[in-house]
């Protein structure tokens, strides 16, 4: 029985779990769990006293008896919809497969194997990993990465407790640190890279009394997790003896459910039975009517009202939840200068009320400052709206003139002749005949006949500049006026680090470079954002300085707040402000995006090789804007990493791991380990239209030396 009803949401948030001891009357434990409210059980697979060495010994003393595991039931216990859908099986915690005790190593081995096999036989839809015992965990770790290799469907979660030691608490020194309090994100980290980022390996996080750090805590929603085990320890009492959770644990909880996590209950009845309704529906004791009550029942209510008090989503969450973290390959993405656009996507962008009444206002604005009021009836302003497509812009322009008592003479240039026959009829329709002239044509290429005070346009990407909108109006501004307008009057291109392990994996799922060198369109969902976004590059219209080049350069350093602890950076989100006029503006980046505008989802700069930063160690960043007259354009990027003070030495943990267990695609996917003399590189050069990045020359990891950027300078000069 789900949580609630969540107008929009069908994600398994919905649906809470309890793990339970090992009970061999399966259908009895299943029925008793789901008839008291929760939707799915965690028990162990097998009777935890089972160890197969012992069965071996006892085999050997009397050789008719068969080593069969001592698994709860037969599968057919259940039928196969219930063990797929009410069971996710939990491996026997005892097993400890980089124990010093080879007896016990071997045992822990053997149990893992047969009980995963046994859970893929009755297909459940995931298992339950013990947690790693700290980031030294590489047998463990070669055994699943083997088992992950050949293996159904099934999911492995990973159980990581949710901890994190204070280092700033510890006087700075982090070698304090014991090793059962390290960062548990250094486990998962260890672990996962040991089995290659495989997409079927997630977390199922321990969520504790105690929490880490608000940084620390975002970085797991960019990793893979898919279960949030909640102790009962966790729960304070409210003042009617009721569990409850902290402000903090509540806040938590509700990012959980917003990122399609589902909540398990673990753990013995911490809470009184003995008074007020709640209790007494809760107690374990036969009620009145004979029932068993379930002893946690309490606190599945208590997950019930956090997850019912949930405010709806709006509507533009709804409209756009199927395309959260899915990847916009160039093969799907618009590129209106090089295509002509089709009329369902015209009437996508023409739905984005916000966006033209931006532009309103804009206009707006530039009129009254442009024609005084002593004018307005006397004085008639030439506007282009150039890269028309049907007509909104020439709408909004045209509203900004009714609106400020200005006279407007408006030419329509627009460069798809499909559009062009839309606006004919617009004009025609809207008896615009007398105002509006349209120009089929290339606005590169137009002779017009008279010049324009303003050159109104929308030929932005995602970050900005990617739909050439530099190079289109830097042939439309021989028309515009020496004191002319432009609207929009600049962009700015933004970005940011993220962890975004589902993008990473959906990117290389392809098994090839080409993938890696290509910028996504995204509806960033499941990612962490490890440090404000930053301005890349600024493009301001008109621009009439004589040397002016829409070639560009930059260096970016970000600094990752150092109680995040380390992080792993997948790519980079990108985003984009434009400045209409004076304070009317447009964009994406986070912390100032237009309300209610969806024209633009961010795009994604993956990295090939996913990049392992610790706490205190800046990111640099170099990226480029390459433009050559024969290649029509580029952009590229390229990371290096520069080590913090003594942060990396060989005698860390996590800096033993020197090579993956098997090689990864293409042979050289390496857990990126770093010391003080590695740089990393990446770098693209592609071209780039509205949404994409098709790439035309690729330098793979290069050492950061003058002939690398010499070798990019001179594509750029081609
Ligand atoms: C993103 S659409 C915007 C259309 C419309 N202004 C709107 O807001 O709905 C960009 C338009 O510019 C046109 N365009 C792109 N480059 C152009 C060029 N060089 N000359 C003329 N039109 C161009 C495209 O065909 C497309 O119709």
């Amino acid at each position: 029985m789900p949580l609630g009803q969540r107008a929009g949401d069908k994600s398994d948030s919905r649906y809470c779990g309890v793990e339970t001891e090992f009970n061999e009357d399966m259908p009895r434990l299943l029925d008793f769990n789901i008839s008291s409210g929760f939707d799915f059980i965690l028990p162990p697979l097998t009777n935890p006293t089972y160890r197969p060495s012992s069965v071996t010994s006892n085999n050997n003393n009397n050789s008719n008896e068969a080593s069969v595991p001592p698994f709860a039931g037969s599968d057919l216990v259940l039928s196969p919809s219930q063990w797929a859908s009410h069971v996710v099986g939990k491996i026997s915690s005892w097993i400890d497969l980089d124990s010093e005790d080879e007896l016990l190593r071997l045992d822990s081995e053997t149990v893992l194997r047969q009980e995963i096999a046994w859970a893929s036989h009755l297909s459940l839809q995931a298992c339950l990993l013990p947690p790693p015992r700290g980031t030294s965990c590489g047998n463990y770790a070669r055994c699943v990465n083997q088992i992950l290799q050949g293996l159904n469907n099934m999911q492995l979660w990973l159980r990581v407790p949710l901890e994190k030691p204070d280092h700033d608490a510890m006087d700075g020194n982090p070698d304090q640190v014991s090793g059962e309090c390290t960062d548990s994100w250094e486990w998962w980290n260890s672990f996962r890279l040991l089995c290659e980022h495989h997409s079927q390996l997630s977390v199922a996080l321990d969520v504790l009394s105690s929490l880490p750090s608000g940084n620390s805590l975002g970085r797991w929603f960019g990793e893979p997790i898919r279960a949030a085990i909640i102790h009962t320890d966790a729960f304070l009492t409210n003042a009617r003896g009721y569990p409850c959770l902290s402000k903090r644990h509540q806040k938590l909880i509700a990012g959980f459910f917003n990122h399609s996590i589902q909540i398990v209950v673990s753990g013995n009845l911490l809470h009184s039975t003995s008074m007020g309704t709640l209790e007494s529906s809760n107690n374990s004791d036969n009620n009145s009517d004979g029932i068993t009550r379930h002893p946690l029942r309490s606190y599945l209510d208590y997950v019930g009202y956090l997850y019912q008090r949930l405010d709806p989503l709006p509507e533009q969450e709804r409209f756009e939840l199927n395309y959260r973290d899915f990847l916009q390959s160039p093969l799907q993405a618009i590129q209106p200068l090089m295509d002509n656009l089709e009329a369902q996507t015209y009437e996508t962008f023409e739905k984005d009320t916000v966006k033209y009444s931006q532009y309103q206002r804009a206009v707006s604005k530039a009129l009254v400052d442009r024609v005084p009021d002593e004018k307005a009836s006397t004085v008639t302003t030439v506007l282009m709206v150039v890269g028309a497509g049907r007509g909104p812009l020439v709408r909004a322009s045209l509203q900004a003139a009714e609106e400020t008592g200005r006279k407007l003479k408006v030419y329509a240039v627009e460069k798809n002749p499909n559009a062009v026959v839309t606006l004919h009829s617009l004009v025609k329709l809207e008896g615009w005949e007398n105002v509006v002239t349209i120009v089929s044509c290339d606005m590169r290429s137009w002779n017009a006949p008279e010049k324009a005070d303003m050159l109104v346009s929308e030929l932005l990407g995602s970050f900005g500049d990617n739909e050439l909108s530099p190079e289109c109006l830097d042939g439309a501004q021989r028309f515009l006026k020496q004191d002319g307008i432009s609207i929009p009057s600049s962009y700015t291109s933004f970005i940011q680090p993220v962890t975004a392990s589902k993008l990473y994996n959906d990117v290389k799922s392809h098994r090839d470079l080409v993938h890696f060198e290509t910028a996504y369109v995204v509806k960033l969902h499941r990612i962490a954002k490890l440090s404000p976004s930053q301005p890349v590059f600024t493009f301001t219209h008109p621009d009439h300085s004589t040397k002016k080049s829409n070639q560009r350069y930059t260096k970016l350093r970000f600094e990752i707040p150092r109680d995040t602890g380390s992080s792993m950076v997948h790519g980079f989100a990108g985003y984009f402000d434009a400045t209409l006029y004076k304070d009317v503006h447009l964009g994406i980046e986070p912390s100032t995006a237009t309300p209610n505008m969806f024209s633009w989802f961010p795009i994604f700069f993956p990295l090939r090789t996913p990049i392992c930063v610790q706490p205190g160690s800046p990111l640099e960043v170099h990226f480029w804007r390459c433009c050559g007259s024969t290649k029509s354009f580029g952009l590229g990027w390229f990371l290096d990493f520069h080590a913090g003070e003594g942060e990396f030495t060989l005698d860390r943990p996590y800096l033993i791991h020197v090579g993956p267990i098997q090689s990864g695609m293409n042979g050289a996917s390496h857990p990126h380990v770093l010391h003080q003399s590695t740089i990393v590189t990446v770098a693209h050069i592609g071209l780039v239209c509205r949404t994409v990045f098709l790439p035309l020359v690729s330098i793979k990891a290069a050492p950061m030396c003058e002939g690398f950027q010499s070798e990019l300078l001179s594509f750029t000069q081609e």
